[in-house]
């Protein structure tokens, strides 16, 4: 093990894990192999700031985030320039980015894949310089989060509940104008993707031929809400119908639209927007895999 200082950042507010039991049990496993615990809780304002200060003042080589994907990227932000290796413990609502590391379900697991040797050096989109680390896109997905985060159930229940008055409510499709270094393309979408990793939150593999740490992300063109496919994405099948979705590489992209579309990033609403500049920033984020 090459590193000593351990940094444990916890959002206190996120998902509905026991966030006491984690610091105890991370602080406890620390002290068995003979490294220091640091710990900071986040508070909504000016984290990115307050993590960077941290790592400065301790000397962190190692840190681990205990919170959902916005946690993740904050913890991203303050880093990025470092590395550092990220370890995660998925302690959110929907945990997107620990479903496309494969991560192990027990939070004790994931405490020894965070202090493990191995790890990738990911790639970090920007999508209107906002960090994007694992999914970010325009329409009714969007829709759905927006509709999500403004009603009081939270959790998978939540999203559930608010799927169907999301495709009530919807306009879809929507129509794009799709500029990337390689293709100039006009396109009709329920839901237009931008993808660094595999996965969404809901551990659909939208996906199956993005890898994230090869400098190109993808954007996925999803022309119709097709109930077999989107089942298909569930189960992990790669061989995804081109009528439902067709994927385009890309190293940087401009999509504008004429009407404003719904947009998120990492699960989390945006707003809506006519215009997104996609790009891969030049740093990378180390992050422990098992
Ligand atoms: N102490 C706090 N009080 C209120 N808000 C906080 C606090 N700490 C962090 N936040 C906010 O929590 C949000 C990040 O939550 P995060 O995405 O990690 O959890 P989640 O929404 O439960 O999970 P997921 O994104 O996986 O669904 C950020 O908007 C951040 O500003």
């Amino acid at each position: 093990m090459n590193f000593k200082e351990v940094l444990l950042v916890v959002n206190p507010i996120s998902g509905q894990t026991d966030k006491k039991k984690i610091i105890s049990q991370v602080k406890k496993r620390l002290e068995e192999k003979g490294l220091s615990f640091h710990q900071f809780s986040t508070t909504g304002e000016n984290d990115k700031e307050k993590i960077y200060e941290e790592v400065n003042k301790n000397g962190i080589e190692r840190l681990i985030v205990a919170g959902g994907d916005g946690t993740i990227n904050l913890v991203a932000e303050a880093v990025k320039k470092t590395d550092i290796t990220i370890g995660v413990i998925a302690a959110g609502s929907a945990n997107g980015m620990a479903k496309n590391l494969d991560l192990p379900e027990l939070m004790e697991e994931q405490l020894e894949v965070a202090l493990g040797d191995k790890y990738i050096d990911l790639d970090i989109l920007c999508l209107n310089e906002i960090i994007c680390l694992h999914m970010g896109d325009l329409g009714i997905n969007a829709e759905l989060i927006k509709n999500y985060e403004d009603s009081p159930i939270r959790g998978k229940v939540g999203y559930l509940i608010q799927s169907i008055p999301t495709l009530i409510k919807s306009e879809y499709p929507f129509n794009f104008h799709i500029e990337t270094d390689e293709s100039t393309k006009e396109a009709e979408a329920v839901l237009l993707g931008f993808a660094n990793a595999n996965k969404y939150g809901t551990g659909a593999n939208v996906n199956p031929q993005g890898r994230p740490d090869d400098g190109i992300f993808e954007i996925l063109i999803f022309k119709k809400l097709n109930l077999i496919e989107i089942l298909k994405t569930l189960k992990n099948e790669t061989n995804l119908d081109s009528d439902f979705v067709e994927i385009l590489p890309a190293k940087e992209a401009r999509v504008t639209c004429k009407k404003p579309v719904a947009f998120q990033v990492d699960g989390e609403y945006i707003g809506e927007e006519t215009r997104i500049d996609i790009s891969i920033l030049p740093e990378k984020l180390r992050i422990a895999i098992p």
